[in-house]
């Protein structure tokens, strides 16, 4: 693997609330990234303008608010975060197949066939365990739901999936090769796990055949960043 392609395959969790963090990740990573995940705390904060500063510096962005809500609403908000020009973003499919039906349904009218943003379908969050689905009342295993879901997600029109490297085999084996496959959950051996319970290095992420790895602490918390991600290309070229 080049280091372009390696370089293209990470997404740069941008957590923070603070704007002036944004252009400086833009410009220390903008060569070692091939895109920029802006989630739900930098969007309270910041709002589009987050996502205009990564823009003007010739990033790509995925706008990673996890909607879920009552099918019109999701398909509502879906439409403005396509406009904005965003690459990805993303629901969760756990709002079901009327909801994810219905935002696919709202896209392609609006976009009639030319390019727009890919859909993503967040399965079971990369930090819950089996004992997280126990407590809210599912009896089956992680894996399981993350197939279960990602097949639905398909079946509504969906492009792709979140979802822990450890699952990637399986969605692909359900789902296809065509179908996108975007995992947090990433540890280097070099960085703490946090809150994060289904995890891969790098390396094994993208042997798994996952299409974008999304990495945040591991570089944003690490001494030199720029030091960090190189780190990672350099461990996913050699895996
Ligand atoms: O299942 C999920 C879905 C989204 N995330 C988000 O990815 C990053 C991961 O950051 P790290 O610092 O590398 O743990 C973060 O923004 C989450 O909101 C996820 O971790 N798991």
């Amino acid at each position: 693997m080049t280091r372009d392609d390696a370089r293209q395959k990470i997404i740069f969790a941008l957590d923070t609330s603070d704007f002036a963090h944004v252009q400086y990740w833009a410009e220390t990573l903008a060569g070692r990234v091939g895109m920029f995940k802006i989630g739900k705390q930098l969007y309270t904060a910041c709002g589009p303008a987050a996502v205009r500063m990564i823009q003007k510096f010739g990033g790509e962005v995925f706008l990673d608010l996890k909607f879920h809500d009552i099918p019109n609403t999701v398909a509502m908000a879906s439409l403005e975060a396509a406009r904005l020009g965003v690459k990805l973003f993303n629901l969760h499919a756990l709002g079901g197949y009327e909801m994810m039906a219905r935002t696919v349904d709202a896209l392609d009218n609006e976009f009639k066939g030319a390019e727009r943003a890919k859909v993503l379908a967040v399965t079971i969050l990369t930090s819950s365990s089996d004992e997280t689905l126990r407590q809210v009342g599912i009896d089956k295993p992680v894996a399981e739901m993350v197939v279960r879901l990602a097949e639905l997600a398909q079946r509504a029109g969906i492009d792709g999936v979140v979802a822990s490297p450890q699952e990637i085999p399986l969605i692909r084996r359900a789902c296809g090769d065509d179908f996108l496959i975007v995992t947090p959950g990433v540890r280097p051996g070099f960085a703490a796990l946090n809150d994060q319970k289904r995890v891969m290095t790098p390396a094994e992420a993208v042997r798994a055949g996952g299409d974008y790895l999304v990495i945040g602490r591991p570089i944003g918390d690490a001494p030199d960043p720029a030091a960090a991600a190189e780190m990672i290309l350099e461990e996913i070229i050699a895996g």
